[in-house]
């Protein structure tokens, strides 16, 4: 019996493996976040109150980060299925059904805000309701497919998960924890714009009205440039919060520059050349200022 013919004579359905599971829920994408709702709970003040209770928290962000994913993928499964980057997904491949992936997404989503309400409070476990439902419902449902600014007002859910973990630890969600929202939020045009670019000829396939196709590549280079301003300016600025120290604004003005740099040169560039690179920088470039408030922290720089 050879594997062709295993493979032909088997349902796509039967084949599933836990890996095909495991990757509705994302975990590539979803482990920053994960990390930067973990930072959330460590710059927040004071000490944590139960090292169980966290790490039981940051399971419950965990498993609704992949619920969120989970749902994100049920709904989207045509347009994953046209789009070259995602065609091999779960769901178009038929290895799941998409029902199953709704089931999941729902129990989980369902589990994690349980799981967070005993852990750390209602608050937090209705910030997490948030972000999933603005994940799913506000990004997914109603825009992603109608506007260019879909990832502007929809980067909100990826920009929620520190204040969760802030609010997790400590049950409230002062102006500080929304700093490091306005982080991420700042960031997450540059980030999704650089890639989109690279992958024009997928969202015109799929008929999704990302900025380089409604407005053109000149355009999306100027707003990443224009974002990327924003970003560099507010991210040494958070050192004026007790949540962040000097190494941190270091930190944010050197790994800044860069970014800047990248930003600029792209700006200038007809064909596009360093949009590749600006895309994987600005994944470095968010885990190592997350890396450095948690090493200021751990080493004793703050109370
Ligand atoms: C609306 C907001 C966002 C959009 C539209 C977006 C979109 C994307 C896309 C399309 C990819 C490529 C994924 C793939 O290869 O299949 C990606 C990669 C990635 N994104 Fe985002 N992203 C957003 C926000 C965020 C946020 C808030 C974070 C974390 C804080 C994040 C972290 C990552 C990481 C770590 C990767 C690389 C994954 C890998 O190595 O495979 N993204 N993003
Ligand atoms: C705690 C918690 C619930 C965290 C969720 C964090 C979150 C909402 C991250 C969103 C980032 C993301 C994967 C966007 C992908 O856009 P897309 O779905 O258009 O990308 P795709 O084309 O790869 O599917």
């Amino acid at each position: 019996m050879n594997d062709a013919a295993t493979e032909n004579d088997i349902p796509a359905h039967l084949t599933a493996s836990a890996r095909d599971y495991a990757s509705l829920l994302k975990p590539r994408v979803m482990s920053l976040s994960i990390f930067t709702a973990m930072v959330g709970m460590v710059v927040a003040p004071g000490p944590v109150p139960s090292w169980g209770l966290a790490v039981l928290s940051v399971i419950a962000i965990a498993l609704g980060a992949g619920a969120s994913a989970a749902l994100n993928m049920w709904w989207d499964s045509d347009i994953d299925g046209r789009m070259a980057r995602t065609a091999a997904r779960p769901i178009p491949t038929g290895k799941v059904p998409a029902a199953e992936a709704f089931g999941l997404g729902i129990v989980l989503s369902a589990l994690s805000v349980w799981l967070l309400a005993l852990s750390g409070g209602y608050l937090a476990a209705g910030l997490l309701a948030v972000t999933i439902g603005f994940y799913v419902v506000v990004y997914s449902m109603l825009l992603k497919r109608r506007t260019p600014q879909n990832i502007v007002i929809g980067g909100a859910a990826g920009a929620l998960p520190p204040v969760v973990g802030y609010a997790a630890v400590t049950g409230a969600a002062p102006l500080e924890a929304w700093l490091l929202f306005a982080l991420i939020f700042i960031w997450t045009p540059p980030h999704f714009w650089a890639l989109s670019l690279l992958k024009k000829g997928d969202y015109e396939a799929a008929g999704i009205p990302m900025l380089p196709n409604v407005k053109g590549d000149a355009v999306t280079r100027e707003e990443i440039f224009r974002y990327s301003v924003a970003l560099v300016v507010l991210a040494p600025m958070l050192a004026v919060a007790p949540l962040a120290g000097w190494l941190y604004a270091a930190a944010a003005i050197i790994l800044g520059a860069e970014f800047l740099r990248r930003a600029y040169l792209l700006r200038r560039s007809p064909d596009n050349t360093g949009a590749g690179g600006l895309f994987g920088f600005s994944i470095f470039y968010l885990f190592a200022l997350f890396l450095v408030l948690l090493i200021e922290h751990w080493a004793g720089f703050h109370g």
